[in-house]
């Protein structure tokens, strides 16, 4: 894959994430609306009841932390009318400033990527929040699309590397015969096209703040990758800040790390969601900044 050209004119996605982590610490917020959370804000588990939730924890939140990450999943769930709240969602969170990593894990043959690309990456359309999540398993080059366009527009993408699921194990810390894993592998080209970026690259990577040391025995050099290593599994997963310093060691200045129901729990109560967001925030400070 050739390395994507630099956006034109706009402040590329990785300055600004930096930006976003130095004013509002690490910390991104998860909006994932499960059918118990829902109920328990009192919502229905339906279109009307997605928007909802995602419009209070914007409204709660908006301003206050480095980004969102709302779980297309949960929308797409509900159809069309759910789209649409996904939607009305990402317009939400860039009308407040607050920076939108949709979390839709799109991979494809190239071709096909370079519609998700459209979809999620192109100026103008309605899914597009800052950056996306995407899988390399049909083969790092085929997510050259996605790359290119967010180049283009000043987006980013987030390459699945090490998940937070223990099934990621088995593909991921694969070793091919160069004797190099599918984890480093995954690493290697990303920090191919972040060369030389300052502060970091757009091209960032998944990382699991639950992973333990997989980094090191996958041989997966998260440093040279110079991108955002965004890192879910804190709170309801069992990561908190001992896991987080331990994961990412001297990687730990570019991580965003990730908690949904962590937060959500605390919620309806905007203050409660604030109040949890604080602290979620400040012990990533903790883990990652010192
Ligand atoms: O490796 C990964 C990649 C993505 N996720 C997503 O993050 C959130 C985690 O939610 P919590 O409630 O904080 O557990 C969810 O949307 C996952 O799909 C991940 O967990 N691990």
């Amino acid at each position: 894959m050739s390395a994507p050209r630099a956006a034109g004119g706009r402040v590329p996605f990785g300055a600004r994430l930096a930006a976003a982590m130095d004013a509002h610490g690490p910390l991104c917020v998860g909006i994932d609306p499960h059918a118990s959370l829902l109920d328990a804000w009192g919502l229905g588990d339906d279109a009307a009841g997605v928007r909802e939730f995602g419009l209070r924890v914007v409204d709660a939140l908006g301003g206050r932390v480095a980004a969102f990450k709302p779980q297309a999943a949960f929308f797409e769930r509900h159809g069309s009318a759910g789209v649409a709240a996904l939607e009305d969602v990402i317009a939400a969170s860039r009308a407040v400033g607050t920076l939108t990593v949709v979390d839709a894990k799109r991979g494809d043959i190239g071709s096909t990527m370079g519609a998700y690309a459209d979809a999620f990456l192109a100026d103008g359309s309605p899914l597009a929040g800052d950056a996306v999540t995407v899988s390399p398993y049909l083969g790092f080059g085929s997510l050259a699309p996605a790359a290119e366009l967010a180049a283009r527009t000043g987006r980013g993408i987030f390459v699945l590397c090490l998940t937070s699921n223990k099934e990621g194990h088995e593909v991921q810390h694969a070793v091919g015969p160069d004797g190099v894993s599918v984890a480093a592998a995954v690493a290697a080209q990303a920090a191919v096209l972040n060369a030389g970026a300052e502060p970091m690259g757009s091209v960032g990577l998944v990382v699991g703040a639950t992973v333990g040391d997989a980094a090191l025995e996958t041989g997966t050099d998260l440093v040279a990758v110079n991108g955002p290593l965004l890192a879910p599994g804190v709170g309801a997963q069992g990561a908190g800040e001992r896991e987080l310093a331990a994961v990412f060691g001297a990687a730990r200045r570019h991580v965003l790390a990730s908690s949904s129901r962590g937060v959500l729990a605390a919620g309806p109560d905007a203050d409660g969601l604030r109040a949890a967001a604080a602290a979620a925030a400040a012990d990533a400070r903790a883990a990652l900044r010192a």
